[in-house]
């Protein structure tokens, strides 16, 4: 990892651990090979850009991160909690109550409307829901605004909304409700340059405006500058 890299003002701010990983391992299967990964130190309301070439594993380390998969080895504190050896369910629990997730795919539910879709999170867990300020609808309505969505798109379908507009949905979604720390899985592969430094400059400035930890995934390494720190997964062979 890089240096600390604090930026002016974080001096007064909590300098609490939001996520700490030492000798982090998985393996897909019996057979298949152990990927092993470098340790991570992410203070609160820190910037992480995750890179390296395809194949190197940072899908995989991402959804440890999440919580989809449980590691084989090492240790993941989050938040002060150790979660690597936690049942699914908790690990659910704990990813729908601190993690906002932006996947490579989106994964909106395309029937609903970009509100509902953004709304989802305050659904799925009352301290979501009570960290939604003023209220869960005022605050998704806010995020989409402040993501540019244009009121006369809220109520329709999201499958009808362009591939840029679905992420920052997404990433309207991932904010909901004040979750302690983003993850999130190459959402720029689709977008042109340009659409791509903006979409991660408005992520960011929102996550900083609530001090929140994001990890960011991507195999493009013109983005690193964007991030407080960086780490380069390396190259299977
Ligand atoms: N569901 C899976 N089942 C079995 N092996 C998998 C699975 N997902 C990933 N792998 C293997 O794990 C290794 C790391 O893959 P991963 O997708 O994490 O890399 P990546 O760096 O995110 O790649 P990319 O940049 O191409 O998305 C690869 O060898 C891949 O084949």
């Amino acid at each position: 990892m890089t240096g600390p890299a604090h930026l002016p003002g974080q001096a007064t701010q909590s300098t609490a651990t939001a996520l700490q990983s030492r000798n982090l391992g998985f393996r897909w299967g019996r057979q298949q090979p152990l990927l092993t990964f470098p340790d991570l130190h992410l203070q609160t309301g820190e910037h992480l850009f995750l890179h390296g070439p395809s194949g190197s594993g940072k899908s995989t380390l991402l959804s440890l991160l999440a919580g989809l998969q449980q590691p084989t080895t090492g240790e993941l504190m989050m938040l002060g909690e150790d979660v690597s050896h936690r049942a699914s369910g908790d690990r659910d629990r704990f990813r729908a109550d601190h993690l906002g997730v932006i996947f490579q795919q989106f994964n909106l539910v395309p029937y609903l409307t970009p509100l509902a879709n953004v709304l989802l999170p305050t659904r799925l867990s009352p301290l979501r829901r009570q960290r939604a300020t003023p209220t869960p609808t005022a605050e998704a309505a806010s995020l989409l605004g402040a993501l540019a969505i244009a009121e006369d798109h809220w109520q329709r379908p999201v499958s009808q909304l362009s591939i840029g507009q679905q992420q920052r949905v997404a990433a309207a979604r991932a904010l909901t409700g004040a979750p302690e720390i983003i993850l999130a899985d190459e959402p720029t592969s689709a977008l042109d340059a340009d659409n791509r430094d903006r979409f991660i400059e408005l992520l960011l400035t929102l996550a900083k405006a609530r001090h929140t930890s994001v990890i960011f995934v991507s195999h493009d390494l013109g983005l690193a500058h964007h991030f407080h720190h960086q780490v380069c997964l390396e190259a299977r062979t």
